[in-house]
C-alpha cells in the first residue's frame, strides 16, 4: 500500500520535558463504520494517541481492529465521526501522515518492482535508518520474491517511515515472523520512535509483545461508548 513521500524531515521534531513538538495528537472521535449499509461493525469508537506514544491494542477476532487501522490510515472513510491530527481533518490526497503496516508484506508490494523502487515510494531509499532496520544495501537490487518474509517486512516498515509518518499503525506486523526477527524489528521501531517521536498503534493478539513494547494498553471494547 504505497503512499508518497512527504518530503519533510524527521529531525524537525524536537523532544522536551513536556513531550514532542512538531508532531500532533491523533484522535478518532465517535467513529461508526459498517461494510454493509445499516449494519455497523462499531458505533461511537474513540481513541487518542499522543506524539511518541506506543498504544497496544488487543481484542477478540472480528471485532474491527484492522478496520479501525484502515480508517486511521485513510484507506476507508468512517460513516460517522472524525479522525483528527492536531485538531484538523487528515488530508484527502497526497501523503498520509498515518502509515499502515499489515501482517503480510508480500501483499503490500508490487512483485514486479525491485526493492529500491518499492522503497522509493516512501522516500526512504537514501535514509541511514535502513541499517537500523537491518536492511542490507544488497537487497535493494532484489525482487520481493527473492527476500524472506522478515526481510520484506523490514522494507515495508522502511517505506512507511521513509515518508516521515507522524503515526505508524502496526497491525499484527510481526505475527508471522520468528521470535528473533520479531524482537529485532520492534527494537528498531522503539529506537526510531525515541529518535523521531512518531506515535504507534500496535495491534496484536500477543499480549506479551504488547506489554513489552507499548506505553499503554487498551482492549477494543474500551474504545466503544454506547451509541447515542
Ligand atoms: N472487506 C470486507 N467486507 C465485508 N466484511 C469485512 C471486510 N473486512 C472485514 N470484514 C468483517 O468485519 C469484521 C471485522 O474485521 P476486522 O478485520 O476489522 O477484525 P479484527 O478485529 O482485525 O480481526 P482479527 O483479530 O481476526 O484480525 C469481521 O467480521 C470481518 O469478517
Amino acid at each position: 500500500m504505497p503512499q508518497k513521500s512527504a518530503g519533510k524531515h524527521h529531525l524537525h521534531r524536537k523532544r522536551s520535558m513536556a513531550g514532542w513538538s512538531g508532531v500532533f495528537m491523533l484522535e478518532a472521535r465517535g467513529l461508526r463504520y459498517g461494510y454493509k449499509r445499516d449494519q455497523p461493525l462499531f458505533h461511537n469508537l474513540s481513541i487518542t494517541i499522543a506524539p511518541g506514544e506506543i498504544v497496544g491494542l488487543s481484542g477478540q477476532s472480528g471485532t474491527g481492529k484492522t478496520t479501525l487501522a484502515k480508517l486511521l490510515a485513510g484507506f476507508a472513510k468512517p460513516d460517522a465521526g472524525h479522525i483528527l491530527l492536531d485538531g484538523h481533518a487528515l488530508p484527502a490526497s497526497g501523503v498520509h501522515p498515518v502509515q499502515l503496516v499489515l501482517q503480510h508484506p508480500e501483499h503490500a508490494v508490487n512483485p514486479r518492482w525491485k526493492m529500491k523502487k518499492i522503497l522509493a515510494e516512501g522516500g526512504g531509499a537514501g535514509h541511514n535508518f535502513l541499517e537500523t532496520l537491518g536492511i542490507s544495501r544488497a537487497w535493494l537490487e532484489r525482487y520481493p520474491r527473492e527476500l524472506s518474509g522478515g526481510e520484506l517486512q523490514r522494507f515495508c516498515l522502511a517505506r512507511a517511515l521513509g515518508s516521515a509518518a507522524d503515526y505508524l499503525i502496526a497491525d499484527e506486523m510481526t505475527t508471522m515472523l520468528d521470535a528473533v526477527t520479531q524482537a529485532q524489528i520492534w527494537e528498531a521501531v522503539l529506537h526510531m520512535r525515541n529518535e523521531w517521536g512518531f506515535g504507534v498503534l500496535a495491534i496484536s493478539h500477543d499480549q506479551a509483545l504488547l506489554k513489552r513494547v507499548a506505553d499503554r494498553l487498551v482492549s477494543f471494547p474500551e474504545l466503544l461508548q454506547p451509541a447515542d
